[in-house]
């Protein structure tokens, strides 16, 4: 749905000389009409007058349904006369009105002057040198909303990249299937057997072991497998030298394991193997130790399905091998580039020099991007590294279309929030020319998590901006990073969040505002078997990193509500998501 705006014309001249004075006024409602996104709600001209202003405005912001009005622009009134009170239109009626037509009348582009949001302020800022103060904004203008709603809209956003094919082998694993896989033969494909052992016809043995009297065990003549037609006229049984996986000799039924049998006598043939062996069995089942064909798998039978993960763990990349599939179709994996932005910090390497030369320095090392990488490439994603981008426009916007050309999805840390040098929304939106489709999310830690497709040639890539602080970002990369990365991997819907399980907490937690990530090493308890133990990490602040180290879990503390418990207490189960393996 398009977004309805209104355009409001504060003008003494015009509103006591006619509409032949506004020259803005028509000027902007004619760019909102040509605009493919926006719908003209309505036009106005009022005098420079606060009392009229703030009316009008009010009708505006209290439209709802089919007459709402999404966006006032206003022009007119914002200069420094007596008479230009545009400004002090309260705070609270001006939250959505975008002061700009000025900006058109200089001869700015529609573009420019319809950004979507107010962020558009920061969109001029080419470096940090911009001051505190006037050019701050006091709001976020996203609005903040639920964890729940931005997993979801980041789940519909995050579609199966294309199908591509893939040689079967150990590089197949995190991929996912896109054809369902069948045996095209009977597995294995004869008689095989299990054990190191001797071939035998069951019935045969059987037969000549009930004549024997001591009990004793039956002496039997030793022939190689491949030898099958040897000494027939022979009345010894003979029994067949086998090992584990081969086939059956022709007309043999059974297999005796070696550990059934003695060393008859030292007699060897010219290869140095047993000639004559005793068996001690009394009897030899028919199919002993004996894998029929198609035991493991039929002719046509389907032994994966499409959507299957390739794991790590082996199981799926030796099946595809087993049934003899040699390349598979899969939905290709997404690559990952990586971006921190802030003009305070610096490289690990580089800080040595920086330490010792000056005692005030004051940068900080960019601990997020080897965090990300080392994780990322944990999951097995292929990892562009974009560095770090100053805080400036023109070098954060290069650094993405760097990311936009070479990867499937960007994430970004730092500058989200509310500073003036917080580049990244308007950068997303105004540069990018991007969806921004949550910038807010009631969560701890990682409120203002940025999320927005950015049109590129080869379609749309996901952006995450996550938040500087350390435990922010990786706390956000595994809630909805992972499950982004796996929507575009093909994953099953509901495989692609990490999982979630039962801890009991070894320490009061106490419950925020906004729903908690604390995080904690999940073990299992000693003393209860079956109970999963959670263990703090220690403080929680998002700036510290240490909260993350060692943690394999994280505990889902819901928001605090109104009489309701203030904390989970020690000893309560609570919901963990599992970002490691459980500590033994
Ligand atoms: N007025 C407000 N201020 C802040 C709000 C708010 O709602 N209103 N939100 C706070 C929250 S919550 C968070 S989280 C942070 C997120 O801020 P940004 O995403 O803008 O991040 P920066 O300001 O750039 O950095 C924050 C912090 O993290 C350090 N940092 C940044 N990048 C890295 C990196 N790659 N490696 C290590 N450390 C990094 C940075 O130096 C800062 O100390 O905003 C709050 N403010
Ligand atoms: O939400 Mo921020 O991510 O507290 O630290």
């Amino acid at each position: 749905m398009p977004f309805r705006v209104a355009v409001l014309t504060i003008s003494d001249t015009t509103f006591h000389k006619g509409p032949e004075y506004d020259l803005s006024g028509p000027l902007l409602t004619k760019n909102v009409e040509q605009h493919p996104d926006y719908e003209l709600a309505d036009t106005a001209v009022v005098p420079d007058d606060l009392e009229a202003i703030q009316s009008k405005v009010a009708d505006w912001v209290a439209r709802r349904g089919e007459c709402k009005v999404d966006w006032i622009i206003t022009t007119g009134g914002t200069g420094f006369g007596k008479r230009d009170v545009t400004p002090q239109v309260p705070d609270q009626v001006m939250t959505s009105v975008i002061i700009h037509g000025l900006l058109q009348l200089q001869g700015g582009t529609g573009g420019d002057i319809h950004p979507p949001r107010e962020s558009v302020r920061q969109n001029n800022v080419d470096d940090v040198t911009v001051s505190a103060g006037l050019s701050r904004l006091r709001k976020s203008p996203f609005p903040m909303i639920s964890l729940q709603e931005a997993l979801d809209i980041v789940d519909a956003q995050s579609k199966p990249l294309p199908i591509e094919t893939v040689p079967t082998g150990h590089m197949l694993k995190n991929y996912v299937l896109a054809e369902d896989i069948f045996a095209s033969a009977d597995l294995p494909p004869t008689r095989t057997t299990n054990v190191d052992g001797y071939a035998v016809v069951a019935d045969e043995y059987n037969r000549a072991v009930q004549k024997l009297t001591d009990g004793a065990g039956m002496t039997v003549r030793v022939v190689r497998a491949k030898d099958t037609s040897d000494g027939a006229a022979n009345e010894q049984v003979a029994v067949y030298r086998i090992n584990t996986g081969g086939p059956l000799p022709a007309g043999t039924d059974a297999v005796i394991m070696v550990e059934d049998t003695e060393l008859e006598s030292s007699k060897s043939s010219e290869d140095g193997q047993e000639l004559e062996i005793r068996v001690l069995m009394k009897q030899v089942p028919v199919g002993d130790n004996v894998r029929q064909p198609g035991s493991d798998a039929k002719q046509g039978e389907q032994v994966l399905d499409k959507g299957t993960v390739i794991g790590s763990g082996g199981g799926e990349v030796g099946l595809l091998g087993f049934v003899g599939k040699r390349e598979v179709l899969v939905h290709r994996r997404p690559r990952v580039a990586i971006l921190s932005t802030g003009n305070e910090l610096v490289e690990l390497e580089s800080r040595n020099s920086i330490l010792t030369s000056s005692d005030t320095w004051t940068g900080v090392v960019d601990t997020n991007r080897p965090s990300l990488r080392s994780t990322l490439e944990g999951f097995g994603y292929e990892v562009i590294d974009l560095g770090i981008a100053p805080d400036t426009m023109d070098l954060q916007e290069q650094a993405m279309r760097k990311g936009m050309a070479e990867s499937d999805i960007i994430l970004t840390t730092g500058g989200t929030s509310m500073g003036e040098a917080d580049l990244l929304k308007p950068l997303i939106e105004h540069r990018l020319g991007g969806t921004i489709h949550f910038g807010r999310v009631a969560m701890k830690p990682g409120k203002p998590t940025t999320f927005a497709t950015v049109p590129a040639i080869d379609g749309d890539k996901l952006v995450f901006a996550l938040p500087g602080n350390p435990a922010s970002a990786l706390v956000t990369f595994y809630l909805f990073v992972v499950p982004a990365l796996r929507g575009l991997g093909g994953w099953p819907k509901e495989r692609r969040h990490l999982a979630r399980v039962g801890v009991q907490v070894d320490c009061d937690m106490k419950l925020d505002p906004r729903e908690e990530f604390h995080r904690v090493i999940v073990s299992p308890s000693k003393e209860q078997p079956g109970v999963l133990l959670a263990m703090t990490t220690g403080g929680q602040r998002s700036s510290r990193v240490a909260s993350l180290c060692g943690a394999n879990g994280l505990v889902h503390l819901p928001s605090l509500q109104k009489g309701g418990a203030d904390r989970i207490k020690k000893g309560e189960i609570a919901q963990a998501v599992l970002i490691g393996e459980i500590r033994p």
